[in-house]
C-alpha cells in the first residue's frame, strides 16, 4: 500500500488476479497449517474412542465469536462464520466425521440447520421423525441430533419438548435459522396450481400470502416440506411450499422469486441433542425441566429463585408432566451455565419446591 496520498492508477485485471492468486496461496497454506495443529490438538486429547469425543462445542463457539469480534467488513459476520465453521468442520473430520441425525428427508430446514452448525464435513443422517432422532442419539447410532424447538411466529414444537420428559439426552447447542418459504412447482407457473403440499408449520407461516394469492388451491398437509416437494414434482397442477434447498433436491422451480412467509423475520430455533454436558463457553444458556405439583404459588416458587440470584429467564413453558394428573413440567431457558455459582444457588433453592429438576443442558448461545 502507498504511504503518500498520491492517487494510484487502478490495477489491471491481470494484476488484480495475480494479487488474488498470491492471497489464495497464503490462505491455503494457513488452512493446511491450521489443520495440522487441529490434528495435534486431537492427539493431545489422547486416544479417544470416537469422533464425538474430539468435538468441543464451547471451543467452536469461542473461535466463531473471535471471528465476529475481529470482523471489520466488507464481508458480513454470517459469511465469515460460515467459512470458519467449514474450516473447523473439516479439521475435526480429520479424526472421523461426526454423525448427525436430523428430521429428514433430504432438503428439510433441519438439514440446513445441521449444515449451518456442523458444516459439510459432518455426515448427516435423515430420520423419519423427531422421536427417531432422539432414539438414534440415545442408542449411539448418531453422535448428535438436530431437532426444531420453536419458530418465531408459530411458537413451540410440542413434540420436541415432550420428548425431554422421558429422554435422558442433553442439549449441547442451539442453531437459529432464518426460514424462507418458497412456492415451488415443476412448471413454475402459478396459474397451473390447484393443490399445494407442505408441512402444517409451513402452511401456518404462509397463510396470509396463500389467502391473498391462491385462495382456491387445496392445501394438503404432509409430514415434512421436503416430502411435499417430492410429491409435487410428479404433477403439473401441484406445488409445494418448502425451502430453496428442497427445490434443488427435488428439481422444482420457484413459482415466484421472492419468499412467501408472512413474517419476514421468520426464524426457527433448533436444539442439538447429545449424550453429555460440556464446559462453559463464556456466553451460554441453560435449559432446565422442573416438575412441580399444582399448588398455590407454584409458578411464583419456580420463578423467584432465579430472580433472587439475578439470572435472566429467556423462556418458560408449561406442559402436563405425563407423570401424574395436575402435575406440570416447566421448561425454562436461563442465561448462564449450570456451573456458574448463582445458577447453582438458584437451583438448590428451587429443589425445595420441585418434585424433580432435570438440567437438560448448558450450551453456547447461537452464533449468527
Ligand atoms: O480445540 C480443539 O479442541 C479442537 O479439536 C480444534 C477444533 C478447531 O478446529 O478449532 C476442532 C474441533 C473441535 O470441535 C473444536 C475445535
Amino acid at each position: 500500500m502507498s504511504t503518500d496520498d498520491t492517487p494510484q492508477p487502478p490495477l489491471s485485471l491481470p494484476e488484480v488476479r495475480a494479487r488474488i492468486d498470491g492471497i489464495d496461496r497464503s490462505i491455503q497454506e494457513l488452512i493446511a497449517e491450521r489443520a495440522r495443529f487441529a490434528h495435534q490438538v486431537g492427539l493431545a486429547k489422547g486416544p479417544l474412542a470416537a469422533a464425538v469425543d474430539y468435538y468441543r462445542p464451547e471451543r467452536e463457539a469461542q473461535v466463531l465469536r473471535m471471528v465476529v469480534d475481529r470482523n471489520q467488513g466488507p464481508l458480513s459476520d454470517e459469511v465469515l462464520v460460515h467459512v470458519f465453521r467449514e474450516i473447523m468442520s473439516a479439521c475435526l473430520a480429520q479424526q472421523e466425521p461426526l454423525k448427525i441425525g436430523f428430521l429428514g428427508p433430504e432438503g428439510t430446514f433441519s438439514q440446513q440447520a445441521v449444515l449451518k452448525h456442523f458444516g459439510r464435513s459432518a455426515h448427516g443422517m435423515p430420520m423419519a421423525s423427531i422421536e427417531e432422532v432422539f432414539q438414534e442419539v440415545e442408542n449411539g447410532n448418531a453422535d448428535f441430533g438436530v431437532v426444531p424447538v420453536e419458530n418465531s411466529g408459530q411458537g413451540t414444537i410440542q413434540v420436541t419438548l415432550d420428548m425431554f420428559l422421558t429422554s435422558g439426552l442433553r442439549i449441547c447447542g442451539e442453531v437459529e435459522l432464518r426460514v424462507h418459504q418458497f412456492l415451488l412447482s415443476r412448471s413454475g407457473r402459478i396459474e397451473d396450481i390447484e393443490r399445494i403440499y407442505s408441512h402444517p408449520q409451513s402452511f401456518a407461516q404462509t397463510q396470509a400470502w396463500l389467502r391473498g394469492n391462491l385462495p382456491k388451491a387445496e392445501k394438503i398437509p404432509v409430514s415434512s416440506n421436503a416430502e411435499g416437494a417430492r410429491r409435487a414434482r410428479n404433477a403439473d397442477d401441484a406445488a409445494a411450499i418448502a425451502g430453496e434447498s428442497a427445490g434443488h433436491v427435488y428439481g422444482l422451480r420457484k413459482v415466484i422469486m421472492s419468499p412467501i412467509e408472512d413474517n419476514k423475520d421468520n426464524t426457527t430455533r433448533f436444539l442439538v441433542l447429545g449424550r453429555q454436558l460440556f464446559p462453559a463457553s463464556g456466553h451460554d444458556r441453560t435449559s432446565v425441566l422442573v416438575f412441580i405439583k399444582d399448588q398455590p404459588g407454584a409458578l411464583f416458587n419456580v420463578l423467584s429463585p432465579f430472580a433472587r440470584h439475578g439470572i435472566s429467564m429467556n423462556r418458560i413453558e408449561s406442559r402436563p408432566s405425563h407423570q401424574a394428573k395436575w402435575e406440570y413440567a416447566f421448561f425454562i431457558d436461563l442465561a448462564g451455565h449450570v456451573e456458574d455459582a448463582p445458577m447453582q444457588r438458584a437451583l438448590a433453592e428451587l429443589d425445595a419446591y420441585a418434585a424433580q429438576i432435570k438440567v437438560l443442558g448448558s450450551y453456547p448461545v447461537a452464533v449468527p
